[in-house]
């Protein structure tokens, strides 16, 4: 018994009837299994020959709960007993959800805020071993705080080259690297596995096992869902839940995910990145909405584009089949669960017509943010000036004259049918951590989904879908001058802070080039947020 299950209500059900048998008849889950790369379209077929080595992750990474126990093990007979993981979206989603679900303390340093770099740098460094996670080895904000740290660590007398294991793939930059400098580790991933499918494989397992969770668990959980989710059955989880996803018609492609009593924790923001990065291209794809709680609007009055993803607990009654709306509802251990959803994915592919393993709008905002980095960080002239906040954006918002005007004009633009509002904060996650509930109040004033990311981490996520997806989004951009001082990188010509504001300038640039609504709020100091927050939560009463 695998403990997956998996149910659905209105639109959702009618999606499963209507499409499994037909999965069943195209025998799509025992030939994702034998990984046949032939179920997307021959386009899809070179990609995903090299993309589906997850279907077999309990043998492919069987070595690895061993060996991270060892370095373990080591690690703490030398008194280093703090993880520090840097790595972006694939590279340290899952390790997060992992460590929390297990609870276990794991530092997530998946961001270029100077204030959040500093402090992950100064807190008991003697005792820190870092993860670098990173599969292409090529990313810059990984490579930063490398930098970083090998830095802070040199300055305060840590001999870092003990103290920085690699996780990358064989032959990338990352491995020679790690050669090069004698780091403590190089764990070689697998390469037949993709970013965001990796959750299994090094990259989810070490930093995980190296912070104390119990990842041969979840390995053994893996290979019993895998089991179940071979099979063309009707009864199989995956068909449904890819059924389900994939299959809704119309589509409802806003996916609400919920915790309403599931035992892990924080598992939307893994599944955020799976679905978007999966999906979200060729101008169709889900958009992932993580809410806080079953109270959220989107759960509360879902709109009628919307799919509700209750994850619940193993003791949940199932919910029955009929009814308006359209509700799905999952439980099952972490491991099992990452695989159901792997597979519901690769299946919701299949039925949208799209290759579920390219991401092939994420490298223009890397791009444009390349060519920032190397010109001048910032070109665009504000439209305004308000206080400590400079507004910047599309036309849609350019008559603006004050912060309140311009949101206004931005949350005008917002599609009452289809559309969705996307805010973008390029802030420090911890302690601006409140700014995360105008999500909710955006929903309410809106009456539509509303997405919350914290730059540069949702690129790696939600930023495929913002570009590649349905044009019905409209975006909301804050950035900052840094709360205390910026944080040069060593070894480079730019700052953390320069980085931050080149990688949100470099993504609005893409998005206004895809037409799509754009409001840019920069503060000139972080006090203003207090204000910002009020003007978003329509503080004054306006709704619209
Ligand atoms: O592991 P890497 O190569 O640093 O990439 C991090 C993330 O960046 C992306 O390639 C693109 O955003 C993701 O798919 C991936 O998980």
């Amino acid at each position: 018994m695998s403990g997956l299950s998996v149910t659905a209500t209105g639109d959702a059900a009618r999606a499963v009837s209507a499409h499994v048998p037909s999965l069943v008849a195209d025998r799509v889950a025992s030939r994702v299994a034998a990984q046949e790369p032939d179920l997307w379209g021959p386009a899809a077929a070179e990609e995903a020959g090299k993309r589906l080595g997850w279907v077999d992750v309990a043998s492919r990474s069987a070595d690895l709960p061993g060996r991270v126990a060892s370095l373990r093990e080591e690690l703490a007979a030398e008194g280093v007993d703090r993880v520090v993981l840097c790595g972006m979206g694939g590279s340290s989603l899952a390790p997060e959800v992992i460590t929390a679900t297990a609870g276990v303390p794991l530092v997530v340093l998946d961001g270029t805020d100077p204030g959040q770099v500093r402090r992950a740098l100064t807190e008991g460094l003697e005792r820190t071993v870092v993860v670098v996670s990173s599969k292409s080895g090529g990313t810059v904000e990984t490579d930063s705080q490398r930098r970083a740290f090998v830095e802070a660590m040199t300055a305060a007398g840590v001999d870092a080259a003990r103290r920085v294991v690699v996780v990358t793939d064989p032959g990338s930059p990352f491995a020679q690297m790690a050669r090069d400098e004698g780091y403590r580790a190089l764990f070689e991933a697998d390469p037949d596995v993709g970013g965001r499918y990796s959750a299994l494989t090094a990259f989810g397992l070490v930093p995980a096992g190296l912070a104390g969770a119990d990842v041969q668990q979840l390995l053994d959980e893996a290979a019993e869902a895998l089991e179940v989710l071979a099979a063309d059955d009707e009864g199989n989880p995956g068909l449904q839940l890819g059924a389900a996803l994939g299959g809704t018609d119309p589509l409802r492609d806003k996916l609400v995910l919920v915790e309403d009593g599931t035992p892990l924790s924080g598992f939307g923001a893994w599944a955020e990145q799976l679905v978007a990065e999966s999906t979200g291209k060729e101008g169709t794809g889900l958009l992932p909405v993580v809410v806080a709680g079953t109270g959220s609007p989107e759960v509360a009055s879902p709109t009628s584009d919307a799919l509700v993803v209750r994850l619940v607990g193993d003791d949940e009654e199932p919910a029955d089949g009929g009814g308006a709306g359209a509700e799905v509802r999952t439980s099952g251990s972490l491991g099992g669960q990452m695989a159901l959803w792997e597979t519901a994915v690769a299946v919701a592919g299949r039925l949208l017509g799209i290759n579920p393993f390219d991401q092939p709008d994420v490298e223009s905002a890397k791009q444009a943010t390349r060519e920032l980095l190397e010109g001048s960080p910032e070109t665009e002239e504000a439209l305004a000036v308000d206080g400590d906040v400079e507004i910047r954006g599309t036309s849609e918002v350019a008559g603006a004259a004050t912060l309140e005007e311009a949101v206004d004009a931005l949350l005008a633009q917002v599609d009452g049918d289809r559309g969705y509002l996307a805010v973008m904060a390029y802030l420090d996650r911890e302690a601006d951590a409140d700014l995360e509930g105008v999500r909710e109040d955006l929903a309410a004033r809106t009456g539509r989904p509303v997405t919350f990311g914290w730059g540069p981490r949702f690129l790696h996520s939600t930023g495929q879908y913002h570009k590649g997806g349905p044009a019905t989004g409209v975006y909301l951009q804050v950035t900052s001058e840094p709360a205390g001082e910026d944080l040069p990188i060593s070894g480079r010509p730019f700052t953390f802070g320069g980085l931050q504001r080149a990688q949100a300038a470099g993504d609005a640039a893409v998005l206004a080039d895809h037409g799509r609504p754009v409001l840019r709020l920069h503060l000139t100091d972080r006090s203003a947020l207090g204000r910002l927050r009020a003007a978003l939560a329509g503080a004054d009463g306006r709704t619209r």
